[in-house]
């Protein structure tokens, strides 16, 4: 947020805080109070980091990035990537806040194995630096503790060993002059053999799910008649450009948010003297709900039209939209690009230091060929037909220049605080000059990229939760290649163990199968929530992915690169690597070689590079979209070769 301007969702904090704070002496009352379970407390989500946003450097104005070559390889190198999503540990097993992780003592042994010294002659210690004392935290790992966990479930080696004596007691006393072969002999060797630990516990057989044999493939084209376009849209645009307001209108003007809770916002927002916030609040009354609980991978607002069913990626205007952008806009079907269009306010996005461009970059190279332009808040330009061109013909050829073909780019004048051209036509007369789509009718048109949904099966989760009693261990995601059915045996890359699918839901309803650009929760069995992910790539056990430690990718450089450390983000998912070579800089008309082992590669070149994963192997493959971030700037995007 910028200084000096209240933000939206402080001042919905604001007003929000004044009502809580009445109930904050009942609450205080122990009686009152309602005790949370260090589960619960576990299970609640963390905020992403922040990250701050990338300006684009002033080498980048002059020479704009040509995507198309990049998007060549995209396009071409399907399997499309799996996407999204830094590492996050799911809540596993009741343990300590890592915040409240103590710090042992080291023991004696531990004390000379560092090479601790006790300088006698002064008497003073050494301190142990951090690292060293790292190794001494009592904060079981999340293998260790599943594995404690599932050890108390069976007898413990003491148990086993005292039921064998108690049985031999039993012999003794009873057994004299028993043979060899006889109940008693027979009782014993079940008794030692019942001493090898591990072999003692009775697991209930997993539960079979049958496996319909449904041809999804033939399923999916039969059915495709009858449903309505999905589609994914992420929303781009230069701080305050009226994305928030212009979709919260959406949401409004589709019937997601009702009348009364309009109503209350405004109520809301006007006692605070921010009235046109209302709208902009309906995105983070959904962010709410995503607070809660179940979520759709970073998709909670979805609205539907006539013809088709739309799920906002992101809820924009955080201050670290760029890592978000990246996760939307790796699942996007297209983008909604929003430009102020007022006095000196188009041309603050549009200048070296804007959002305007960096974001648009951003989503091309990530693949997104349909961009619709929302030319927005023409109500503050009395509608004026001259701005609106002017803003038209400016963007479109930057547009182009980045990689976006004329005919994927499309221009809509609007106003998403007054609604005009939104989902309705504008009052009388008041575009007299205009008598294009509306903004919801241009959704309606742009098709969604076909998916292949034949290939072998890629699904990132976005969300572990329990998903209910029957229910245990659900994932949620969206299926962005291949497809699944009730009954497939799935494995989570990097990890190794696998599930079975007990149930599918597409759209919050069940199914029997999904396949690529469906959002679906899938609730399995035969897993332990603790081996899932947020991040993991869901493949078909017999054709999972296979991690990689290095490779080699297509790039687009946004700044100077070197051989140098970077995190690589592939969506949410993010690791730090290291650039190890630079292989050669490409000529980004034609994809030919430049120039072989560059020193460095300059800003705007399109570049090839081999990359190493400093820790584990990471969920990419040939196709995978990446974007490369250093010091908290976004330094290239590109593609896994
Ligand atoms: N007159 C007019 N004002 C608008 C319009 N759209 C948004 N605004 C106002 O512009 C300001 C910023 O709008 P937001 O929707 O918060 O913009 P944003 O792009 O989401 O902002 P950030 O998330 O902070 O980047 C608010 O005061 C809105 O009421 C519009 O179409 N016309």
């Amino acid at each position: 947020m910028q200084s000096g301007k209240t933000s939206k969702l402080a001042a919905l904090a604001k007003a929000r805080n004044k009502a809580k704070a009445e109930k904050v002496a009942e609450a205080a009352s122990p009686a009152a109070g309602t005790a949370v379970s260090l589960l619960d407390r576990l299970s609640k989500k963390k905020p992403d980091p922040l990250q701050t946003t990338r300006e684009i450097p002033p080498s980048m104005v002059s020479e704009v990035p040509n995507i198309s070559k990049l998007e060549q390889v995209v396009e071409n190198t399907t399997p499309d990537s799996p996407k999204n999503e830094p590492v996050q540990n799911t809540p596993s097993i009741p343990g300590p806040e890592p915040d409240a992780l103590l710090k042992a003592s080291p023991s004696g042994f531990a004390k000379s194995m560092f090479g601790r010294r006790i300088d006698e002659a002064f008497g003073v210690e050494e301190e142990f630096t951090d690292s060293q004392l790292t190794y001494f935290s009592i904060a079981p790992t999340q293998k260790a503790a599943i594995k404690a966990k599932q050890a108390f479930d069976v007898p413990s080696p003491d148990d086993v060993v005292i039921a064998a004596q108690s049985q031999s007691k039993g012999i003794s006393k009873t057994g004299k002059g028993e043979k060899p072969g006889s109940s008693t002999t027979a009782s014993i060797q079940k008794g030692v053999e019942a001493l090898k630990v591990g072999d003692t516990s009775e697991k209930p057989a997993p539960p079979k799910i049958p496996r319909k044999k449904i041809d999804v493939v033939a399923e999916y084209e039969k059915s495709k008649s009858k449903r309505k376009e999905n589609a994914n849209l992420v929303v781009i645009g230069h701080v305050d450009a009226g994305k928030s307001t212009l979709m919260g209108r959406l949401l409004y003007d589709c019937g997601v948010v009702d009348e009364r809770t309009i109503q209350k916002y405004k109520q809301e927002a006007e006692k605070i003297g921010k009235s046109s916030f209302a709208l902009a609040w309906v995105l983070d009354q959904t962010g709410e709900e995503r607070a809660r609980g179940v979520t759709i991978d970073i998709a909670v607002n979805a609205f539907e039209t006539p013809r088709g069913r739309y799920t906002i990626l992101d809820a924009p205007g955080h201050r670290d939209f760029i890592p978000n952008m990246i996760a939307g806009a790796a699942q996007a079907d297209f983008a909604v690009l929003v430009i102020d269009s007022s006095p000196g306010e188009f041309e603050a996005g549009f200048n070296v230091r804007g959002q305007t461009k960096e974001h648009a970059l951003l989503v091309r190279s990530m693949g997104v060929q349909r961009i619709i332009v929302a030319v927005n808040k023409l109500d503050l330009m009395h509608w004026d037909k001259e701005r609106f061109d002017e803003i038209k013909q400016q963007m479109s050829q930057f547009l182009t220049t980045a990689g976006f073909q004329a005919k994927n780019v499309s221009f809509i004048p609007c106003s998403g605080l007054t609604g005009d051209n939104i989902a309705r036509k504008p009052a009388d007369g008041l575009i007299s000059w205009y008598s294009g789509p509306t903004l919801v009718e241009e959704l309606e048109t742009a098709k969604p990229v076909t998916k292949a949904i034949e290939k072998p099966l890629r699904m990132t989760i976005a969300d572990v939760y329990r998903g209910g009693v029957t229910n245990p261990v659900t994932i949620s995601g969206r299926i962005e290649i291949g497809n699944i059915q009730v009954g497939d045996t799935i494995i989570a890359v990097p990890g190794d163990e696998k599930a079975t699918v007990k149930g599918i839901e597409v759209d919050n309803q069940a199914a029997d199968w999904a396949v690529a650009g469906n959002n679906v929760q899938l609730h399995l069995a035969n897993i332990e929530m603790e081996y899932l992910k947020i991040g993991d790539v869901i493949c078909q056990a017999d054709s999972p992915l296979v991690p990689l430690k290095e490779f080699e990718a297509k790039i687009l450089a946004f700044e100077s690169l070197t051989p140098m450390m970077i995190d690589i983000h592939r969506g949410r998912l993010n690791a730090s690597g290291r650039i190890t070579k630079l292989v050669a800089t490409l000529d980004k008309g034609n994809g030919s070689v430049t120039k072989k082992k560059p020193r460095h590669i300059g800003p705007g070149s399109l570049a090839v590079v081999n990359i190493a994963v400093t820790g584990a192997p990471l969920p990419l493959e040939k196709g995978s979209k990446i974007v490369l971030r250093a010091d908290g700037l976004t330094v290239a995007a590109g593609v896994v070769e």
